[in-house]
């Protein structure tokens, strides 16, 4: 991008932030041109005073009173002046900068909201958080200034006008003054642009690559990759340094010329205008409201520099928040409901899907689980099991082939209708940092439009097996869980994210190995009390210990994506030998781990623990 398509493109961003909040750009334009018009009137005002009051009291050696009341009254109605310019056009840049960069991320957010798993999986968490934050303040930073900006050039204007007035030697200085400070804040800018666009990238990978570390900081200090860790950081943020001082560097040679220009400017008028004044065409207090103007004027023509100088920033910034913005991918919803009430039916048919183009993960999958069954699926690793769990949840769309819920194409139903009637707990249990029932009720309504009560919350707890341990917390329900739910155990949380799902009581739950950190009577006793008191769900349960299996209606047996016999566990443990076999195995691993269970202290928070493992076949 060349610096002339930076300016442009740069300000088209700003008129696209003007269009936004017209209203408050108005109003710090007005304040920012009465401030410019203003400083005019300073130095003439200054002016005034000196020809009027100081020249003839040193030639009289008497003030008259008269005059230096109304100098004074002018010089205060001008700085009067300037102040309303001044808050008006402050408060306008700050509300407009400050509204648009809240705009923008509300923006970002919603739009990873809306962007399928395939687009997350693509993006680093650390370069979307760079996009929610400094992306976006970079791109509206330079619409501070802006009004500031466009009140100096129309000041600018002014006092070349008001300079002809006066002299027009004078005003020719100012013709050569200005010209020359506008074109040098633009190219300025034209140098700056592909420097900020660097700098702006990498402070993206910077804020990727701490972001991992420190998701990643248990198994970086468990491998003892602290200074391969450490290196790989410090290279990136090194580049960021050198980016930025580049950036610095060109600071450093233009800002001093773009404060200098307008002291050139006062030393050619004192020249010109000493000359003018010598010569009887100007008076002595032209030549000193000429002086004072240059001087008054440098602060403000810097603005169009801040503007122009961050421009390439807020492009830069721009292009990275827009490419959120206008990423696609994200799944079209239909208008439909499940019908009826009670469990609903899933159903896949012939369906194919691959993650990767040409790597097909599922091949002509089909399968029914009918309403208020459960249905185990089970496969060795890697057969596509959660593929399946997270199509039957509609996070993906088949590549071909359909998924109904309830009878209703899965794509025909509208978001929060399917939100309502599919819940997936998945493998990996997220809390918030909030309390017990803010994690639990996630602040959802009823379908009568109630919020979810403390009793629900506490039968979904209850079915989750979880409730006698809330109860020992301090607060019970209202408990701090602390960021991510560190205060947790595996098993405690995966519990409480089970809970989540029950609390809205989904017409099909999906559980992707949801309870795998439990101990397994524990997790026998959760399917047990799911199927006993959910009652209104269909269960589709990813599963890997014989006591869960054993437990569902039917079992779905995978192996690389296909589904290769469906019935129930006996008939599958009778006649599929792959089956069988797996089976067996996960039962010997069972037997350890329970031998290992069996070792400690019986886990007291089952809600019926007598009766957990008579369910197991
Ligand atoms: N996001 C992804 N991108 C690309 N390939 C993927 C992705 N997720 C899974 N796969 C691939 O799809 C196949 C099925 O994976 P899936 O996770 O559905 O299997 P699984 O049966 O649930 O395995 P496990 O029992 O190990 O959890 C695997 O070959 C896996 O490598």
């Amino acid at each position: 991008m060349t610096g002339r398509d930076v300016i442009g493109r740069g300000l088209r961003v700003l008129w696209a932030g003007v269009q936004h909040e017209p209203k408050i750009f108005t109003i710090a334009t007005i304040g920012s041109v009465l401030f410019g018009l203003l400083t005019i009137g300073t130095a003439y005002a200054l002016g005034y005073v000196v020809g009027h009051v100081v020249e003839p009291a040193f030639a009289t050696e008497r003030y008259e009173w008269g005059t230096l009341l109304l100098a004074a009254g002018l010089v205060l109605a001008v700085s009067a002046g300037k102040v309303i310019g001044i808050f008006g056009r402050r408060l306008g840049s700050g509300f407009m900068q400050f509204r648009l960069q809240a705009l923008y991320r509300r923006k970002v957010t919603r739009r990873y909201l809306e962007l399928p798993p395939a687009w997350h999986a693509r993006h680093s968490t650390g370069s979307l958080l760079s996009n929610a934050n400094s992306d976006v303040e970079a791109t509206w930073w330079p619409i501070a200034p802006l009004p500031f900006a466009i009140g100096s050039i129309v000041m600018m204007v002014a006092a070349v006008v008001v300079l002809f007035f006066t002299d027009w030697v004078l005003a020719l200085v100012g013709l050569a003054v200005f010209p020359a400070l506008f074109s040098l804040n633009v190219v300025y800018s034209r140098r700056m642009a592909p420097r900020q666009a660097k700098a702006q990238s990498l402070r993206a990978s910077v804020s990727g690559i701490a972001h991992e570390s420190f998701d990643g900081a248990l198994v970086v200090k468990t491998m003892g990759r602290e200074q391969a860790e450490t290196e790989r950081f410090a290279a990136k943020a090194a580049e960021l340094r050198d980016a930025l001082i580049r950036v610095g560097r060109l600071r450093g040679v233009f800002d001093p010329s773009l404060e200098s220009l307008p002291s050139v400017g006062t030393l050619a008028v004192l020249v010109a205008g000493a000359w003018r004044v010598q010569s009887g065409a100007i008076s002595l207090q032209d030549l000193i409201s000429v002086t004072l103007l240059f001087t008054v004027m440098a602060f403000p023509v810097r603005s169009i520099g801040w503007v122009l100088g961050e421009l390439p920033r807020s492009v830069a910034g721009w292009d990275r928040v827009q490419r959120v913005l206008t990423a696609t991918g994200e799944m079209a919803y239909g208008e439909s409901g499940v019908p009826g009430d009670g469990p609903a039916e899933i159903a896949f048919d012939r369906v194919d899907f691959s993650y990767v183009d040409g790597e097909r993960v599922l091949h002509d999958v089909t399968f029914k689980v009918k309403p208020g069954k459960t249905v185990a699926l089970v496969g060795p690793t890697g057969s596509g099991k959660s593929t399946v769990a997270t199509l039957a949840s509609r996070l993906l769309d088949p590549d071909s082939g359909e998924i109904k819920l309830g009878g209703v194409p899965a794509t025909d139903l509208a978001a929060a209708d399917l939100a309502a009637a599919v819940a997936l707990v998945p493998q990996l249990s997220f809390a918030f940092d909030d309390t017990v029932r803010a994690n639990v009720t996630l602040d959802r309504l009823r379908p009568d439009g109630t919020p979810i009560s403390d009793d629900e919350t506490w039968a979904a707890l209850a079915t989750a097996q979880v409730k006698p341990f809330v109860e020992r917390l301090p607060d019970g329900l209202d408990t701090e869980l602390g960021e991510r739910g560190t205060t947790l155990s595996g098993g405690q949380r995966q519990r409480l994210v089970l809970a989540r799902a029950l609390a809205g009581q989904p017409r099909v739950l999906i559980l992707d190995d949801a309870t795998s950190a439990v101990d397994p009577r524990v997790e026998a006793a959760i399917l047990r009390s799911l199927r006993s008191t959910s009652g209104g769900a269909t269960i589709l349960v990813v599963a890997y210990r014989r006591a869960t299996i054993a437990l569902a209606d039917e079992v779905i047996y995978l192996e690389q994506g296909r589904v290769v016999a469906h019935g129930t566990h006996t008939q599958l443990l009778e006649s599929v030998p792959g089956y069988a076999g797996l089976v067996t195995a996960y039962e010997k691993a069972e037997a350890e781990r329970d031998r290992s269970y069996d070792a400690e202290e019986p886990e007291d928070d089952l809600e019926e623990p007598d009766t957990a493992m008579e369910i197991v076949r």
